[in-house]
């Protein structure tokens, strides 16, 4: 190929390139995704991911597809994730990612901080406020449809907290940057022991666990119930002055559960489903009440590796 053509060529890509957003999107990330949420791809996902979280599918599926189809949010949507450990906080953050950004958590769009690992020492409060404040305007300013992802949000200092509150309000923009489309996600064990209380006492009485309403999870989960000394969520006035839109309880798994975790992680690594590992493995885990055995202790946090010592070849 003679030069001039070549290099007439590759301006004429160049200008599509700059000239075209679009064209330039279908080869790399971008902030507005290439494809708008689906509310139904998303119920599939929950529906065959998400195990034993009935009252979780139904907020998180209303909610996020709600929030995202709205042209105009007043204020960015905030969700409170709170359970057990191994339920599937982090799991659903995950699968909301991916549902609105192709690269899911990896995405340059969406944004995890985790309390103990990235704020670690209270002597560095001032400093970390500042940090977290300008990462937070930087990148709403950059792509106002990000995702910010907090765990451990009960051990995050209560200063922190309301560095970040004046983003989650009913502000039309502040200096300039609009927070109205961005996602907020907290995700925290508050509050896990007082659900499991709820989920026990229907267990107890011989009722289905999916008759539990969001209305019988009302008190685990309201301001009183987390108003305790260590948890510095609570001491700020995100709850006060209504600022989470919606508090998610994730129940405590039980041992079927587990099975079907143990199933899906079987089948993600190519073998096929054998039973007898499925509830071996199951049965090595720690149930609680000491008694009833009902709950694991874990969730399905370490099924994944009680199963490699089944499969070490
Ligand atoms: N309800 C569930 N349905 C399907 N898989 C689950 C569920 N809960 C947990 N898992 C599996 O277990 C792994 C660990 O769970 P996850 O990290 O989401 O727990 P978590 O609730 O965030 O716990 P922690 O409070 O300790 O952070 C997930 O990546 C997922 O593979």
């Amino acid at each position: 190929v003679e030069p001039i053509s070549l290099g007439l060529a590759l301006a004429g890509v160049l200008t599509g390139y700059i000239s075209y957003p679009r064209l330039y999107c279908l080869f790399a990330e971008c902030c507005s995704p290439k494809r708008s949420l689906s509310r139904e791809a998303l119920q599939k996902d929950l529906d065959s991911k998400l195990f034993g979280q009935h009252l979780a599918k139904k907020v998180i599926l209303n909610a996020v597809s709600g929030f995202i189809s709205n042209p105009k949010p007043k204020k960015p949507l905030t969700l409170s994730l709170h359970g057990w450990t191994g339920t599937g906080k982090n799991f659903v953050s995950k699968i909301i990612a991916e549902n609105i950004y192709e690269g899911g958590l990896n995405s340059d769009y969406v944004h995890l901080f985790v309390a103990t690992l990235h704020f670690p020492h209270i002597s560095n409060i001032t400093l970390y406020k500042d940090q977290l404040q300008s990462w937070i305007r930087g990148n709403v300013s950059a792509c106002a449809r990000s995702i910010f992802i907090f765990d451990e949000m009960d051990k995050m200092h209560a200063g922190l907290i309301d560095a970040i509150k004046p983003y989650l309000d009913y502000y039309d923009n502040l200096d300039g940057v609009s927070y109205q489309k961005a996602v907020f996600i907290f995700l925290s064990n508050a509050g896990a022991e007082r659900i499991t209380d709820v989920a026990l006492d229907f267990w107890r009485s011989g009722k289905q666990r999916e008759e539990i309403k969001l209305k019988d999870m009302e008190h685990a989960l309201s301001v009183s119930a987390f108003n305790n000394k260590n948890s510095g969520f609570w001491h700020s006035s995100l709850i006060d002055r209504n600022l989470i839109d919606y508090f998610v309880p994730f129940l405590p798994l039980e041992y079927k559960h587990l099975k079907m975790c143990i199933r899906v992680e079987m089948q993600s690594r190519g073998y096929e489903v054998d039973e007898d590992i499925v509830s071996r493995v199951a049965e090595e885990m720690t149930f609680f009440p000491k008694e009833e055995r009902v709950f694991s202790d874990k969730g399905c946090k370490t099924v994944f590796t009680k199963l490699d010592y089944y499969y070490d070849d």
